[in-house]
């Protein structure tokens, strides 16, 4: 049975995580709690390892050091059964809507609940319905992804990772790419399952009109020197407040600040040949 909605355990809670690709420190200590019904936002510059941190949440990748706890429950040991256990709790929205391509936009949605389990025909169909008229897509059901557009695509996968009533939410980027009316359309979904239904969420986006419009709690990874630790953490309104530079610049969307616009020539020169993971390329046609 899940926990009462005031239930004051974290829903996730992840302490000092390390992730380290060939010697390189992408997440670095980070830790944060998300808490029941919260749109936690994970925003930071290109590169600064907000999938990579997603990836880790959903069990899809292992961390060098720390801990991982989804429901109250340590993920980073588990097996993959276990995992498949915990992850029927969880919806997951990816940046391009992963949906497949040879199948319609029905079946992508039944997927997940065929693989949950065998039910009746007549209620696998019921519960497709019922996602698609969440998602505004009713009568759809029998097209293509190619058939459809970019927002609608975004909508179907949102559809996807709700088909199974999930407690919790993940979307990386769901906004990419779509015009700032279907921007607007997703967020209000998203805050639907978050405000109506007691969803909690967490979402990976640059898109920080978005992100004030949906977050309630957000946190912010660092870049170069601060890169794979959080810089700021708090509330839409304590994030807006913060003198961090990078935190400001990344907010106001400037397009130079303590994030240099272009390196310098050093710099270059540094990251080029100076990286501790170079290796020589020989390539040959
Ligand atoms: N499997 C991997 N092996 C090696 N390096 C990786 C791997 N996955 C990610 N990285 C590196 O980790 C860093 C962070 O990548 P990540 O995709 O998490 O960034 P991001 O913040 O989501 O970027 P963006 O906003 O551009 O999507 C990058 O430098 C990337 O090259």
């Amino acid at each position: 049975m899940s926990a009462p909605r005031d239930d004051p355990a974290p829903v996730i809670e992840v302490t000092d995580l390390v992730r380290d690709f060939h010697g390189r420190k992408v997440l670095n200590g980070v830790s944060f709690k998300v808490m029941r019904g919260d749109t936690m936002i994970i925003m930071g510059g290109s590169g600064c390892g907000k999938s990579t941190l997603l990836r880790h949440i959903i069990g899809a990748m292992k961390p060098t050091s720390g801990s991982i706890k989804l429901f109250g429950q340590e993920i980073t040991g588990l097996k993959e059964a276990e995992l498949a256990r915990i992850r029927r709790r969880f919806g997951v929205l990816f940046q391009s809507g992963a949906l497949l391509q040879s199948m319609t936009v029905g079946e992508n949605v039944a997927l997940p609940i065929l693989e949950h389990g065998k039910l009746d025909p007549s209620i696998v169909d019921l519960m497709v319905k019922m996602k698609l008229e969440m998602v505004g897509l009713t009568g759809f059901e029998h097209l293509k992804p190619a058939e459809i557009s970019g927002g609608m695509k975004k909508r179907v996968g949102l559809a996807r990772a709700l088909a199974l009533d999930p407690e919790l939410l993940f979307s990386d980027e769901p906004t990419a790419g779509l015009d700032p009316i279907m921007t607007s359309v997703v967020d209000i979904l998203t805050q639907e399952m978050t405000r109506k239904l007691g969803v909690t969420a967490v979402v990976v986006t640059h898109d920080m009109t978005s992100a004030f419009r949906i977050g309630t709690k957000m946190i912010m990874l660092g870049t170069g020197p601060n890169q794979g630790k959080i810089i700021a953490a708090g509330t839409p309104e304590e994030m807006r407040a913060n003198p961090h530079g990078e935190v400001q610049q990344f907010i106001k969307g400037e397009p130079d600040g303590p994030v240099p616009l272009r390196l310098s020539k050093g710099d270059y020169v540094e990251r080029l040949l100076g990286h501790p993971g170079y290796t020589r390329t020989s390539y040959s046609a």
